[in-house]
């Protein structure tokens, strides 16, 4: 025996295979390179057939649009006019889950659907393209699958981010129609600014509670949104579905005109809603139509001579948020607050005597109430002064039930925060000219209460 290890034929074979893998893996890898760049070629090619070379629909459009081709106002021209459309719903909730379902369904040939937002089990009441298996996914997704699913002849483009004055142009420069579904007036600005810097229609729709409107901004030289209104509203005068409530149906029948109006502005014909407004009032199921003015001269935005050339930032200009998420106002100072913790462990059971109001509507005080007994005091009937004597009586036939010195201190809750802050407000001077002890409003409301003492208290 030597020393010396005999080259066994067992180790060349594993050099060997070693070898044959690295080979192997190596050949993976590039044809993998290879199909990744044909793909591409394809995507780029059918998007240019897309866009030019669209001249006849297949055996599947045929019969899948048959019912609408044989529409006199549409027919195969029609059809492939919608093919070769890219029209952007901008908001994948109330409005644009209903109007892009239309949309895909007739055919338009590439969708944009842009929403920031996830889906929460508070939508599903009316933002039907979302179910019970996509709440947390983000809606854009959630509202993907559901429009391929219904029509895998389109295009579904998802944007997953938030309209801003940055990404505006950018994001609706590809598209032909935009269709805004969104739910606050910033955006709505935004929206019809960056639409007639680039000449684009906007379908605009809304819908609260039972009511509902539509109407198509720049349009064929009709107005645009800012021509009818130079400013914005006091924010105080805004009210979104999550505050005053709407019927899912109602947000059915905008979104589907909201369609309607942008498959009749992609086959240019007459009729489109330029220059009108319509309304619905879904109590009476009545429509009307309103005649509006006409493009301003003097417009902003869409005159001869525009001051405003450039996208400017809208959540200054209207004094509001461009999203309606949880938006802590901050109206008071911290003395005249109190946390939900303190309350909770300082006065709820501690069993100290206090009042304690809650100033949202009956409706939604229906729906879930703190412990404690509050009495409910909608906000508007404390900012009219309708009850604010109630208040004052409860508090000072304490002092006589009681035999105490001093009124008990009163504490104010609504949803989130905000309106117990406005009744605090209103009622610091009452309080103080009245020798009462200055109100004071539970931070972050039943919002916060559900996060930091009760995760069962329900959410909405
Ligand atoms: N600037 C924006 N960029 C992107 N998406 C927006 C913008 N503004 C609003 N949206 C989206 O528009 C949609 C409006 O729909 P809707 O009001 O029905 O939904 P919601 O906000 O989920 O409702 P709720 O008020 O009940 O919580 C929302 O999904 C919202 O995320
Ligand atoms: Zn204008």
């Amino acid at each position: 025996m030597t020393g010396e290890l005999p080259s066994s034929p067992a180790v060349t074979a594993t050099e060997d295979s070693e070898m044959e893998i690295e080979l192997l893996e190596n050949d993976i890898r590039r044809l993998r390179k290879q199909l990744q760049e044909k793909v591409q070629q394809l995507k780029a090619l059918k998007k240019h057939f897309q866009k030019n070379c669209i001249t006849k629909l297949n055996n599947d459009e045929i019969a899948r649009y048959s019912r609408q081709i044989i529409l006199s106002e549409i027919g195969v021209q029609g059809q492939l006019k919608l093919k070769k459309a890219a029209v952007l719903v901008v908001g994948a909730g109330g409005l644009g889950c209903p109007s892009a379902l239309y949309l895909a369904g007739s055919g338009i040939g590439r969708i944009g659907i842009l929403d920031y937002d996830e889906v929460e089990l508070t939508n599903l009441h009316r933002q039907l393209l979302h179910t019970e298996a996509t709440v947390g996914l983000t809606k854009v997704a959630s509202a993907q699958a559901a429009l391929e699913q219904l029509n895998s002849q389109i295009e579904i483009v998802s944007h997953h981010t938030q309209l801003t004055s940055e990404n505006a142009l950018n994001l609706l420069a590809p598209y032909d129609v935009v269709v805004d579904a969104t739910d606050n007036v910033a955006t709505r600005y935004l929206l019809n600014d960056a639409c007639v810097m680039l000449g684009k229609p906007l379908v605009s729709g809304s819908a609260l509670q039972l009511e509902g409107q539509l109407t198509v901004y720049n349009h064929r030289g009709g107005p645009c949104y800012r021509c009818l209104y130079p400013t914005p509203p006091p924010p105080a005068a805004v009210t979104n579905c999550g505050d005053g409530g709407v019927l899912g149906a109602i947000t059915g029948v905008i979104g589907a005109l909201q369609a309607l109006e942008t498959i009749k502005i992609v086959l240019a014909n007459d009729g489109v809603l330029s220059g009108r407004l319509l309304l619905f009032d879904g109590q009476q199921s009545a429509f009307r139509n309103l005649k509006l003015r006409p493009r301003k001269p003097g417009c902003a935005v869409c005159s001869e001579n525009p001051t405003l050339t450039q996208l400017i930032d809208y959540e200054q200009f209207c004094g509001m948020k461009a999203t309606d998420k949880d938006s802590a106002l901050t109206l008071l100072a911290p003395e005249e607050r109190i946390s939900v913790r303190e309350y909770h462990d300082e006065w709820l059971m501690a069993g100290r005597k206090h009042l304690l109001i809650d100033v949202r509507s009956a409706s939604q005080y229906e729906m879930c109430q703190l412990p404690g007994s509050p009495i409910n005091i909608p906000i508007d009937d404390i900012i009219h002064d309708r009850r604010t004597e109630e208040i004052v009586e409860k508090l000072l036939a304490t002092v006589a039930h009681e035999q105490t010195a001093a009124p008990p201190p009163l504490y104010l809750v609504c949803r989130r925060g905000n309106d117990s802050q406005l009744a605090v407000r209103h009622l610091e001077p009452l309080f103080r000219a009245r020798n009462l002890p200055a109100p004071r409003d539970l931070i972050g409301g039943l919002h916060a209460w559900t996060k930091t003492i009760d995760p069962a208290f329900p959410i909405y």
